[in-house]
Formats: C-alpha cells, sequence, structure tokens
C-alpha cells in the first residue's frame, strides 16, 4: 500500500503537513483581517514561536513534519510547475495582460524561496520594485495588493484533505482562500514526494469553477472502518458532500458518508470547531451540536459509484453503526455554559489526535482540558494566545498524510 494513506482520524500518526506562518502574518493589519478571515492582527514573532511548539510536539511523537513552504518551494523547482502557478496565481485577468506579464517577470527574477514567499505571503504595490506601464501600478494605493496574503494557509487542514487513498483538492467556499488550493494542486502534481506516487485525487484536481459543490477538510473526519463523516458547515455544501461521496465510492475507498448540517455561523465553521474524534470509541463534542434534532444522512456505496441517501435518526447512532461500536463515549466542553462556549470558540474541541487516546491542544482551554484528562485522554498542551486570533486549533493546523487505520 502507498505510504500516502490516512486510515483513521485516531490511529498513529506519521506524516502531517504544516505551515509556519510568516510573510502573511505581515500583511495582516487592522483594515484587512476580517476579510482574511482573522479575528485581530497577531504578533509575528510570538506566534511563528508557537507553531514551532506545536510542529516540535508533533516530532517528540515520532510524526514527522512536512512544511508547506517548503514543499512549494521544491515545486518551484519543477519548470512545468512553475509556469503553471506563475500563470494560475498571477494571471493575465487578475492583473491584466500587461501587468501581468511585468509582475511575472520580476517574479522569474527571485529564488524559487523568495517566490514561495510572495505566493504564500502576498505582494503590496510598495514591494514591486520595477515601473510598469499598465494603468494598474498608477492607479492603485502603496498599500494595495498585487497578490494578497494567504494567512490562512496555516489551516493546512482545510485546504486539501486525505481520506484513505487519495487526497481532496478542496475548492474552498470563501474568496480570501480560492487560490490557497493551486499551491496545493501543484504540489501533489509535481513535487517529487508526491508526483508519480500511487495515490487518487477524489475532487478539484483541476483548476476550475467548481459552482455550489465546495468542500473543506476542517468538515471531513475519516472516522475509519471505511466510513467518513462530513459536516455541511458554514462552507462545505451538500453538493460538495455528494461529489466527494460519489468519488471516494467510485475508487472503493469508503462504504458509507454521514453527513452532519450543522449550523451556519462563524464559530461553527466546520465540523472539527465542533467535534473531533480522540480515541476508537471516544470524541470531543460541543454540547450545542449534540440536538437530536440535528439532521443528517447516510449515503450509501451501492457499487459503481451509485449513492444511495438515507436520513439518519440520529448522527452519533449513525457513527455507532458505521464503527459497530455498541455506544460512543462523549466528552463535552468543559465548564459551565459560558466557559463552555468560550473555550470552543478557543478550539478546546479542535484537537489533533496523535495515537488513540493522545492528543495535541491548545494549553488555555483549562476547564475542557481537565476533563479531557479525567476521562483517560492525555492532552499534550501547545501555547495558543497568537495562533488562536485565527480561529483554529491544532486539528486545523495540520494535514495528515500518512496515518494508521483504526
Ligand atoms: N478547520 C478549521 O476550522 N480551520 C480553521 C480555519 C480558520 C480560518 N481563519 C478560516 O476562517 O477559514
Amino acid at each position: 500500500m502507498s505510504q500516502l494513506y490516512v486510515g483513521s482520524e485516531v490511529g498513529q500518526l506519521k506524516r502531517v503537513m504544516l505551515h509556519r506562518p510568516e510573510r502573511a502574518l505581515n500583511h495582516l493589519t487592522p483594515s484587512n483581517y476580517k476579510d482574511l478571515l482573522f479575528d485581530d492582527v497577531l504578533a509575528v514573532e510570538r506566534a511563528g514561536e508557537e507553531h514551532d511548539q506545536f510542529a516540535q510536539t508533533l516530532r517528540d511523537q515520532g510524526v514527522e513534519v512536512l512544511l508547506l513552504h517548503d514543499l512549494l518551494a521544491q515545486t518551484l523547482e519543477v519548470p512545468e510547475a512553475k509556469a503553471w502557478l506563475l500563470n494560475t496565481q498571477v494571471g493575465e485577468y487578475r492583473l491584466g495582460y500587461q501587468f501581468a506579464h511585468d509582475v511575472r517577470s520580476y517574479l522569474k527574477s527571485l529564488s524559487n524561496e523568495e517566490l514561495a514567499h510572495i505566493l504564500l505571503g502576498g505582494l503590496s504595490y510598495i514591494d514591486f520594485p520595477n515601473h510598469s506601464a499598465s494603468m494598474m501600478q498608477a492607479m492603485h494605493e502603496r498599500m494595495d495588493f498585487i497578490i494578497d496574503p494567504l494567512p490562512n494557509h496555516l489551516f493546512t487542514r482545510d485546504t486539501s484533505c486525505w481520506v484513505y487513498g487519495g487526497v481532496s483538492l478542496n475548492p474552498m467556499a470563501m474568496p480570501a482562500r480560492q487560490r490557497e488550493t493551486n499551491h496545493l494542486r501543484a504540489i501533489y502534481r509535481w513535487h517529487p514526494l508526491f508526483a508519480g506516487q500511487d495515490f487518487i485525487t477524489y475532487l478539484g484536481d483541476e483548476h476550475r469553477d467548481y459552482d455550489n459543490a465546495m468542500v473543506e477538510g476542517g468538515d471531513v473526519l475519516v472516522i475509519g472502518n471505511g466510513a467518513v463523516l462530513v459536516g455541511m458547515s458554514e462552507r462545505t455544501t451538500p453538493q460538495g458532500v455528494e461529489a466527494l461521496a460519489r468519488s471516494l465510492f467510485t475508487h472503493g475507498q469508503a462504504k458509507e458518508v454521514i453527513a452532519i448540517n450543522l449550523p451556519k455561523h462563524r464559530s461553527c465553521m466546520h465540523l472539527d470547531t465542533v467535534m473531533t474524534h480522540m480515541d476508537i470509541d471516544t470524541f470531543s463534542v460541543y454540547p450545542q451540536v449534540m440536538r437530536k434534532d440535528l439532521q443528517s444522512w447516510r449515503l450509501i456505496n451501492k457499487g459503481n459509484g451509485d449513492v444511495e441517501v438515507k436520513e439518519a435518526d440520529y448522527f452519533l447512532h449513525a457513527i455507532e453503526k458505521a464503527l459497530e461500536l455498541p455506544q460512543l463515549n462523549i466528552i463535552t466542553t468543559g465548564g459551565d455554559s459560558f466557559e463552555a462556549e468560550r473555550e470552543q470558540w478557543n478550539d478546546a474541541n479542535n484537537v489533533l489526535t496523535v495515537r488513540p487516546g493522545v492528543v495535541i491542544g491548545y494549553e488555555g482551554n483549562v476547564y475542557t482540558n481537565e476533563k479531557y484528562d479525567k476521562a483517560g485522554i492525555t492532552v499534550l498542551p501547545i501555547p495558543g494566545d497568537q495562533l488562536g486570533r485565527g480561529r483554529g486549533g491544532a486539528r486545523c493546523m495540520s494535514c495528515p498524510i500518512e496515518r494508521e487505520g483504526l
């Protein structure tokens, strides 16, 4: 079996992709952080240090950490990949014929390291050192962006997600994140770690308009036993879930997809902000989504890519059935209702499981972490004062590409 395989949420994690926040956070200001889907500006150095502690915690657990910046810079070494990225990320319809040409000429003069920094972190008109004869340069303010920064690359979970023997290259819901997917498309197509390897691309391989079929990886939980749990959240749509399910079934990678209709608001932007899998039978869940009237469906593989859709009575029962467990062990967010709401907002439920019963989570969520501890779950704490301002925790900040099954 290919090593590019994610068999579950809780089996031994072996290899993961992270993105150490860098240039894009320098471009995050009080005037743009909302459009860029952050809740504040960050102390950039401190955010980097917090991220280093996250990466080191993973390495200490024997997990190999790949960094997105390095993968992108190495992909740019491949001439075809570089040409494709420059054409798609710095396109003529985005910047105009003349200006796109001038910006690409400048970018080609840089090292691939510097180019990766700019593609990920953005380029403002102040940073562009050349004179262009286009109207664009004359018509923009110095702090406008030629290439928008992509600070949400920090959340590698969402842009692409591995499910059993393949990866979904996700059509992202928010304009601020849509260009991220092209970086992953190039990496999986051309980087020597992935090019020519035996894996499936379920969805989103092409750079095109996927219309309403949106999927973000924070909504996709590989719960094991041939099942996948997907949240239809602020971001992932039923059309996206159906497209993913069809592809999973056509490739014989899953027996069943359980889809949950989540509330559509920011604190619940992805399934993993309210629910994660911590041990074979144990989930962390925010109590407000444990309502029996939350709609859920089972999409069942009928063979040849055919999908049977059945309404489920209660999503937790559907999970028990899929995992062949008599009863799930649910740990809810800690503290009273106020504390639970605050800790959920600060990603107390968004933990990254390293192996069954061992998770990485933000140290500040004291009430929830205490509950995990009492339930026999080991929490490896990481700081998140700065990182948490992007509204994502350890699971959001990681894209497993190799993990054992149940
Ligand atoms: N899986 C996740 O919940 N990821 C967190 C994404 C946070 C990011 N600022 C966003 O709004 O997309």
